[in-house]
């Protein structure tokens, strides 16, 4: 008999890799944070003995969730502008009230109240795009969640930096802060075409190159961008990409919604990678993103929730529903976008976009223990003929009880562990009065 670190047994497990594959009464071997090995209940009673068992019989254990697009520390402006489009948005409501206010207390207690509510919602892993990534890779450390932070781009003076080229250098230090860092990793993000200059994006792209890291940018997210794009540049984002060499296999571009055919064939010739944040296009009225014709063409499509102020929670399980009956809809077609293709984006896809595939994204030997563990045993997910489905149609977040990141037990009987949610509530509340107070009256 092998002694391991941790055993699970669960009523179900869905590994995601091999495809539709549905376990029933089986177990997970962890040693070291590593899933060692998947197998039935009965053979893993006879094979393992642990140091730590889990017995979660009317449970289901599916690979962490990957939000593949958020800003992280934008929680805290959860419910601050609703009702407009994105640039209105942006320009009148988010981007002055961040001019005031963003720093790196105001990052640390946004982050970790997004952690709080990702954890809580079985999300182990991010890819953040926000000021101060610093700030942001020491608290997501500390929570010993997965992430991947943006290495933040843009043509104006913020908090964080004055010009492209500071950018680019505190870019350089963050990287070096965290690479050899196990859970954390970094990428360029460029904000978007509209925010930042041609010169940038190419310095941003060889960046991005050199450091072997992706490129992570808005893109192609409303009509209006594309038509502002086509008058000031002559040409549609995604084709000024193409030109200053942005296109590869390390591009992920978030939104896509308005694409032409030819677009979706060269996003998929370059390998490139597509976020689709179906809930935030929703909200801010966007648009939608032709996933269906996407994922035909052999594009990677993840899912995200961008920030909490646009969509505004940070459910991967409500965004994977979404994005199913989005697409069925939208393609008039039931067939499309099947649970377990859901199911496959808000988890392997997006693991593959940020390049950490090998490491995350499907329980199988070898990759880390990043679970999520969910009580099918409520009448709301009953009877279950197949759990796949009450997965994607029928459970909400607040039955995912238990989030192990790289084997550490971080979301114990929906307690968190590593973040002290009393103090996050706190603060937020101190957040949302300074903020309140600092308005016009
Ligand atoms: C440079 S830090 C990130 C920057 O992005 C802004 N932002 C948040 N949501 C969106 C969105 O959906 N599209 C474009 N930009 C967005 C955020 O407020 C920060 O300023
Ligand atoms: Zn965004």
């Amino acid at each position: 008999m092998q002694h391991v670190d941790i055993l699970i047994y669960a009523g179900w497990i869905i590994p995601v890799e091999p495809e539709n594959t549905v376990y029933e009464q089986y177990a997970l071997a962890i040693q070291e944070g590593k899933i060692i090995a998947l197998l039935p209940s009965s053979e893993a009673v006879r094979q393992f003995s642990a140091r730590i068992t889990h017995r979660l019989s009317s449970h289901l254990l599916i690979p962490g969730l990957v939000n593949a697009h958020t800003h992280a520390a934008m929680s805290l402006l959860r419910g601050f502008a609703d009702d407009l489009p994105l640039q209105q948005w942006l320009s009148e409501r988010i981007w002055p009230i961040e001019q005031q206010h963003v720093g790196p207390e105001f990052v640390a207690d946004g982050t970790r109240l997004a952690m709080a509510e990702m954890l809580r919602g079985g999300i182990t892993c991010f890819n953040d795009m926000y000021f101060f990534p610093e700030v942001a890779g020491e608290v997501i450390a500390g929570a010993g969640m997965r992430a991947t932070i943006g290495l933040i781009l843009v043509d104006f003076p913020s908090s964080w930096a004055n010009h492209a080229d500071e950018y680019l250098q505190k870019g350089q230090e963050v990287h070096d802060t965290f690479n050899n860092h196990p859970l954390i990793k970094t990428a360029l993000a460029p904000h978007a075409p509209y925010t930042v200059s041609d010169i940038p994006l190419q310095t941003a792209q060889r960046f991005a190159e050199n450091l072997d890291v992706p490129l992570h940018i808005h893109l192609h997210e409303t009509v209006a961008e594309i038509d502002e794009a086509v008058e000031k540049q002559g040409e549609r984002p995604l084709a000024r990409l193409e030109k200053l060499g942005l296109l590869s296999a390390r591009l992920i571009g978030v939104h896509m919604t308005h694409l032409h055919n030819d677009e979706i064939t060269l996003l998929a010739q370059h390998g490139a990678h597509v976020v689709h944040c179906p809930e935030s296009n929703l909200k801010l009225a966007s648009g939608f993103c032709p996933i269906h014709k996407l994922l035909r063409a052999g594009v990677n499509v993840a899912l995200g929730t961008d920030s909490a102020a646009s969509n505004d929670d940070l459910d991967m399980l409500g965004e994977m529903r979404t994005a199913a009956l989005l697409a069925k809809a939208i393609s008039k077609d039931a067939s499309i976008v099947p649970a377990a293709e859901a199911l496959r984006m808000a988890t392997l896809n997006g693991a593959k976009a940020l390049g950490i595939g090998h490491l995350t994204g499907s329980l199988v030997p070898g990759k880390s223990a990043d679970i999520t563990a969910i009580d099918m045993s409520d009448i709301e997910t009953q009877p279950i003929y197949n759990p796949l489905t009450q997965l994607v149609y029928s459970v909400g977040r607040d039955k995912v009880t238990d989030v192990w990141v790289a084997g550490k037990h971080l979301l114990k009987s929906r307690t968190l562990t590593s973040l002290d949610i009393h103090d996050i509530k706190a603060k937020t509340y101190l957040w949302r009065d300074k903020i309140l107070a600092s308005l016009p009256h």
